[in-house]
């Protein structure tokens, strides 16, 4: 049982969005943001170069200060105050750009969440039950989080990492043209690297780096998820050799990517480090002093400023490796806005009353294997229908596409003379109700678990349900009763959470009751309670029973056998049984044990159990 906080899915499909089928995707929710951006990447470069200003005074001061000859106080008075300006404008811009940034995050992870929302809203229930729950909490949540540096610092960050560098060099020309080579040469040395670490060799090694990774990655999800088991059958030692195996390769193959890597890498930090960069410039410059090519005081500038032309090189790695990762997050958020929802009638049509039919039912879950193929099938009011067969024929597939989990590929279902696609999705959810073996209760009180569906139930209305479920006594040992919380003051068992979610669907009292009767939880309560609930659903309700237990086969008023994806037998439980077709070779195995017990002869039970 899981008591998680994602949208439970006890009953029909969500109700519909207001907005059409197809949504923006994510480019087009980020398109209104487009001046913002534009922004918050000018305000980024101009703070930048702005910061500049008072280095730049600084060198300019110098090479006044220290030239010969008198010194020029205007000059002075207009590079003091340029620098001052400038320190100002990168304050403003900085938090200009700062505040604009962070409150346009807000705005485009707070759109991205309610589109996901929205669209979980409208996907097709099946395909959020097969989704684990932090699978998709951790693209609304992290995913969405991690687009952060995307938006707010990123791409101003990188481009000033370049225009700044760009500016600098400007300056440094017109002071020195030779100076500002020499200064080039740290950084010239580790572009020059660069190849030595793709060459064939290099990238094989990363290759192998990665696929290693992968290895030991899974060997470790394998070796915990399996950790139970292999602890009951003591073969420890077995399942550790895989990791350990995993973990030497992974050694050997990262030293050898470390050696091949190291000597270059090590050789670019070097050539980008602060003392290698001012000894080039200080050796350069005292060569150009000694030979009286270059005044002293210009030697500042080269000093203050060769230290940041280093800077994209840097900026490279660490930039990249955060675009990169909101890349990636991106693509899952847009992997999960690119499934397609089920589409909503323009005009819905209301049923006209609860005979269920499939008509020509073609359905599958999209890896090219036909799970049903060519139901035709009608399930009349106030008729129990148990559908039977081996594991893996499609009842379970068959049964979900009743409250619409998915559409059929071909055909139809129809309730009420019309197609579930015409149905509005609040119509088909006051009609259809279910109780499956995935049992999903939320993290509230019990009462509230029960009253799902109908939130204004009375407490007396909430009993009721529980009682005829079997589970009222059960929920009066917990602490507090009706009011307790699942997950917090209580856990439950698998049976209790099933009779939980039987009493759900006996309070929505809907005319259409479709049942999976678990054996998973099997015991002898739950199975009263689905017994008491069947016969609760008497009269005029239509119910489609996936039936594991011969009593409930016995009682139905037809039985529907389905094997690979097709009805290979359909009629009376007791004339199927004695025309010993498929369903009397399939039932066979059951008869013996169930037949020992009283008031079940030749393998059915006499009289009408519950109607
Ligand atoms: N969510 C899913 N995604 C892909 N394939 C699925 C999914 N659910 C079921 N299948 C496949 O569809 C086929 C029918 O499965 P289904 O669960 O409907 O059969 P079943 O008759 O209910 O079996 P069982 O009695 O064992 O529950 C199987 O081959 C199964 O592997």
């Amino acid at each position: 049982m899981s008591t998680t906080g994602l949208a439970e899915v006890t009953r029909g499909p969500a109700p519909p969005a207001a907005d059409p089928a197809a949504g923006p995707g994510v480019a087009a929710l980020l398109r209104p943001h487009a001046w913002g951006f534009a922004a918050v990447v000018a305000l980024q470069v101009i703070g930048a170069i702005a910061g500049l200003a008072p280095l730049l005074a600084v060198a300019e001061l110098g090479r006044e200060l220290l030239s010969p000859g008198p010194v020029d106080h205007g000059h002075v008075r207009i590079v003091l105050a340029a620098g001052a300006a400038g320190l100002f404008v990168r304050l403003l811009s900085t938090a200009a750009s700062a505040g604009i940034g962070h409150v346009l995050d807000g705005r485009v992870q707070l759109a991205l969440r309610r589109r996901l929302a929205a669209h979980l809203g409208r996907v097709p229930v099946g395909w959020l039950s097969r989704r684990r729950t932090g699978e998709l909490a951790k693209v609304v949540g992290e995913d969405v989080s991690a687009v952060h540096p995307f938006i707010a610092h990123t791409p101003g960050e990188l481009v000033s990492a370049f225009v700044v560098p760009l500016v600098s060099l400007v300056y440094l020309l017109a002071v020195d043209w030779r100076l500002t080579l020499i200064t080039l040469i740290p950084v010239a040395t580790a572009v020059a690297l660069v190849p030595l670490l793709m060459t064939p060799t290099r990238r094989r090694e990363q290759d192998d780096f990665d696929a290693a990774m992968g290895r030991i990655a899974s060997s470790v999800v394998e070796f915990v998820q399996g950790i139970a088991v292999v602890k009951v059958f003591s073969g420890s030692a077995r399942a550790h050799r895989r990791f350990l195996s995993a973990a030497d390769e992974f050694v050997e193959v990262f030293s050898r990517w470390v050696r091949g890597v190291s000597a270059v890498a090590a050789g670019m930090q070097l050539a980008l480090s602060p003392p290698f960069v001012l000894l080039v410039v200080l050796t350069g410059g005292a060569v150009l002093i000694a030979s009286g090519g270059l005044v002293p005081a210009d030697l500042l500038p080269f000093l203050l400023l060769g230290l940041g032309l280093t800077a994209p090189v840097a900026a490279l790695g660490h930039g990249f490796d955060d675009m990169q990762a909101a890349g990636r997050a991106l693509g899952r958020i847009r992997d999960v806005l690119a499934v397609r929802p089920l589409a909503e009638p323009a005009r819905p049509v209301a049923p006209r009353g609860h005979r269920v039919e499939l008509r020509g039912v073609h359905f599958g879950y999209g890896d090219g294997h036909q799970v049903l193929r060519g139901i035709d099938l009608v399930l009349e009011p106030g008729t129990v229908t148990a559908l039977v067969g081996p594991s893996g024929g499609g009842k379970s597939t068959l049964v979900r596409l009743l409250p619409r989990f998915f559409d059929p590929d071909r055909g139809a279902v129809l309730l009420g003379g019309v197609d579930l696609r015409e149905i509005g999705g609040r119509d088909l959810h006051r009609m259809v109700s279910f109780v499956f073996q995935d049992v999903r209760l939320l993290r509230a009180s019990v009462a509230d678990n029960i009253a799902l569906a109908v939130p204004h139930a009375g407490r007396d209305d909430v009993v009721r349900a529980a009682r005829l479920a079997d589970i009222h006594d059960r929920i009066l040992e917990l602490p507090r009763g009706y009011e307790s919380v699942i997950g917090e003051d209580t856990g439950l068992s698998g049976g209790e959470a099933q009779r939980i979610s039987l009493a759900r669907a006996l309070l929505a009292d809907t005319p259409v009751l479709v049942l999976d009767e678990a054996t998973a939880f099997a015991d002898p309560q739950t199975e009263q309670a689905v017994r008491r609930a069947l016969a609760a659903s008497g009269g005029d309700r239509t119910v489609l029973v996936i039936a594991h237990r011969l009593e409930t086969v016995a009682a139905a008023d037809a039985v529907v056998m389905l094997d690979d994806g097709r009805i290979v037998e359909h009629g009376r439980p007791a004339e199927l049984l004695a025309r010993g077709g498929r369903f009397a070779d399939f039932w066979r195995p059951h008869r013996p044990a169930a037949a020992d017990r009283p008031g079940i002869h030749d393998g059915l039970p006499r009289g009408d159990e519950y109607r």
